[in-house]
């Protein structure tokens, strides 16, 4: 796995000179960041040696280099999910890359069923903690010591010190957000009623199908970790509706336009 990830770095290195200091991944139907991107290097995945390909509509499968108000940044316009066959490995692999590439600093973000029931569709959430209810874990086999250690802590996944700077800056944007736990679960089909209240009971505010793989590895591999949900509908026995992906994918185009401002002021803080 290591000479393979060291070749898909070297293959980057051609593409552009720069270290970015921040990774975005963008979940379902939240690629209208890439537009707070200038000075533009797009890669499709098909063209990076050993990248997985994204199957999921609402997914592009490109790699975005570029610039927000000055800071390098790279955005992965499309995540690979543990549903759609991919073993753990390949739904992490983009974060091993990430991170031998220089890069310290990660957003992941994601859609999601709000368990919350003061949430409602269009609520961003900041992260504060996970709940890995995939029944597997990424770091399973033999451990890799140039990447991360065997057994790795995991009492500040996510980094208080850019929850302060998203919190901030979202005061500041006079942006309203809320915080909680995100569950993620393998997915795809959504939750049950009960399954829903048995996740409330374990302390979920949101569930949803990612996230979880690629926030296990960036702690592993020592990045610094932000993470925001987007609320897309409130999760099965909360809502009255029956779910879709369209509708899914729909809602976070809508209020997507929050979420990337937020994002976009908060990446240049850091
Ligand atoms: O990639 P994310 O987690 O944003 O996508 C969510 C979870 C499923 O992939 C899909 C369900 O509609 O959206
Ligand atoms: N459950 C799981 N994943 C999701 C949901 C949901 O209700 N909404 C968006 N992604």
């Amino acid at each position: 796995m290591y000479d393979k990830v060291m070749e898909t770095v070297t293959y980057l290195n051609e593409k552009v000179a720069y270290r970015p200091k921040v990774a975005i991944i963008l979940g379902s139907g939240l690629g209208d960041l890439v537009d707070y991107i200038e000075e533009k290097v797009e890669i499709s995945y098909e063209e990076i040696p050993n990248f997985p390909v994204s199957t999921v509509a609402g997914h592009a499968g490109q790699l975005v280099f570029g610039k927000i108000g000055g800071v390098e940044v790279l955005a992965m316009k499309g995540r690979f999910h543990y549903y759609e066959g991919y073993d753990m490995k390949q739904v992490t692999y983009p974060v091993y890359v990430m991170k031998q590439f220089g890069i310290e600093n990660i957003i992941v973000s994601n859609a999601a069923g709000g368990a919350n029931s003061t949430f409602k569709p269009g609520t961003l959430m900041l992260i504060t903690d996970h709940i890995n209810a995939f029944g597997t874990n990424p770091l399973i086999g033999k451990n890799d010591e140039r990447f991360g250690p065997r057994f790795p802590d995991m009492s500040e996944t996510y980094t208080k010190k850019l929850q302060e700077l998203a919190k901030t800056t979202a005061k500041e944007m006079g942006i309203d957000y809320r915080e909680g736990v995100y569950l993620g679960t393998t997915g795809p089909t959504y939750e049950t009623a009960a399954e829903v209240r048995a996740f409330i009971s374990m302390g979920a505010d949101a569930i949803g199908m990612s996230t979880v793989p690629e926030v296990i590895i960036a702690n592993y591999t020592g990045m610094n970790i932000l993470g925001i949900s987007c609320i897309t509908n409130m999760a099965t026995g909360i809502a009255k509706e029956a779910h879709s992906h369209e509708a899914v994918v729909e809602i976070a185009k809508r209020t997507g336009n929050e979420f990337c401002r937020w994002v976009a002021e908060t990446v240049k803080k850091i």
